[in-house]
C-alpha cells in the first residue's frame, strides 16, 4: 500500500489523494503553510491522517520560528498552532493532535535543535501509534463479522485516511485476514466521490472484492438483502456517542435501522471528544458550492446555488457499536466512551 505521508529528510511528503486513482504523486512540503494547503483541499484527507499530517506541518512551523527568547518563541508556536486547528473545523484528530504538540512545547527542553528534535519524535510516534491502534481495532472489529458478510462502508475510512491499515476498512481487512469471505459495497460518496475513488482503489489493491453503488442505492440494496453489515469511520464523536462523518452516513444509518442491518463506527478514541456533549454542538464544514455544481468539468445546473456540507451527524440511538482501539463499545456510550478514554489515559 502507498503511505499517506511520510518524512523524507527534512521534508513532509505528502500523497495527492486528489489525483487518486488516476495518478499517483506526492506534494512535498517544506512549511505549515504549504501542509494546511494540503489539508484544506484534501489531498490529504480522513480525520486520523489530518491529525498525523498537523503534528509534522507544527515541525515545520518550529523549525521556522527563529525567535532565541524561549517565552517569545513558545508565544510564536502557539499562534503558528492556532492557525493550524482552524484549517478543518469537524475532525477533532486535527485539534487532538496540536494540543498534543503543545503540551509537548511546554515542558520542552529549550536549546532548539533539542526542541525540534522531540516535535519531530512525536509526529513520527503519532504515525506509527495510529497504524498499531487501528490494527488493534480492526481484531476487535472482525469479531462482530460473520464468516461470509457484505460490508458496506461509506467514504473513505483505510489506509488512504489514516497512517495506515484504516479504520472501517482496518476492520475489513482484519476480517479478510482472519480467513473470512468477505465483499465490500463502497458507496461512491457525493460530490468527491472519496468511495469510488479511494476505497475501490484500496480494495482491489488488497484483493477484496468490491462494488460501487451510488449513494441513494443504499435501501434499495438492504431491502433485498445485499448487506450484512454495515461499517464506518468518524471525524469527530460527540461524549453521548453521536457519530460525525462524511455527508451521506447518518443516510446509511436510517436505512441500517429500517432492516435490521448493524451499523457500526470504527474510531480511535482519539476521534472521541469528550468536551462536546452532543452531536448538535459539532461545527459541520460547509465546502464550496462548485464541489456539487461542477461534474466531470463542467457546470451542472447552471442558475442553481448549492447546498454542501461535507459532514453529517448520526444520532447514537442508531450506532449498534462503536469500535475502538481498547474494543467494542455499546450503549449507553456515555458511559461506555467516558470508562473507555478513562482507561486509555491510564
Ligand atoms: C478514518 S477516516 C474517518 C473519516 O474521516 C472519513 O469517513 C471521512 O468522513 C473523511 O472525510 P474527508 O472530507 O474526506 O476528510
Amino acid at each position: 500500500m502507498i503511505p499517506t505521508l511520510y518524512w523524507q529528510d527534512d521534508v513532509v511528503m505528502i500523497l495527492d489523494q486528489r489525483k487518486l486513482p488516476a495518478r499517483t504523486t506526492f506534494i512535498a512540503c517544506r512549511d505549515m503553510k504549504r501542509v494546511i494547503y494540503c489539508i484544506k483541499t484534501l489531498a490529504v484527507r480522513g480525520a486520523p491522517a489530518i491529525g498525523v499530517a498537523a503534528a509534522m506541518g507544527l515541525v515545520l512551523a518550529a523549525k521556522a520560528v527563529k525567535l532565541k527568547d524561549p517565552a517569545k518563541w513558545a508565544e510564536r508556536f502557539r499562534a503558528q498552532a492556532e492557525v493550524m486547528r482552524a484549517a478543518r473545523p469537524t475532525a477533532v484528530n486535527l485539534g487532538w493532535a496540536v494540543d498534543r504538540m503543545l503540551a509537548l512545547v511546554a515542558g520542552a527542553p529549550e536549546d532548539p535543535a533539542e526542541r525540534l528534535a522531540l516535535l519531530r519524535r512525536e509526529s513520527e510516534m503519532m504515525l506509527a501509534e495510529d497504524v498499531a491502534i487501528n490494527r488493534a481495532m480492526g481484531r476487535h472489529g472482525a469479531k462482530l463479522v460473520p464468516k461470509r458478510a457484505t460490508i458496506l462502508t461509506h467514504c473513505n475510512a483505510g489506509s488512504l485516511a489514516t497512517g495506515g491499515y484504516g479504520t472501517a476498512l482496518g476492520v475489513v481487512r482484519a476480517a479478510a485476514e482472519a480467513g473470512k469471505q468477505i465483499k465490500v459495497i463502497a458507496d461512491e460518496t457525493r460530490p468527491l466521490l472519496q468511495g469510488a475513488r479511494l476505497t475501490a482503489w484500496e480494495m482491489v489493491d488488497e484483493g477484496i472484492p468490491v462494488a460501487v453503488a451510488v449513494d441513494g442505492a443504499v435501501g434499495a440494496l438492504m431491502s433485498k438483502g445485499l448487506v450484512d453489515l454495515c461499517v464506518v469511520g468518524a471525524d469527530r464523536i460527540a461524549a453521548n456517542g453521536d457519530v460525525a462523518n462524511k455527508i451521506g452516513t447518518f443516510n446509511v444509518a436510517l436505512q441500517a435501522r429500517r432492516h435490521g442491518v448493524p451499523f457500526y463506527v470504527a474510531a480511535p478514541l482519539s476521534t472521541v471528544d469528550m468536551d462536546t456533549p452532543s452531536g448538535d454542538l459539532i461545527p459541520i464544514e460547509e465546502r464550496d458550492p462548485a464541489e456539487v455544481l461542477a461534474f466531470a468539468g463542467s457546470r451542472a445546473a447552471p442558475g442553481a446555488e448549492a447546498l454542501n456540507p461535507a459532514f453529517d451527524v448520526t444520532p447514537n440511538d442508531l450506532v449498534s457499536a462503536i469500535i475502538t482501539e481498547v474494543g467494542v463499545l455499546r450503549p449507553p456510550f456515555n458511559r461506555s466512551l467516558a470508562a473507555a478514554k478513562a482507561q486509555s489515559l491510564t
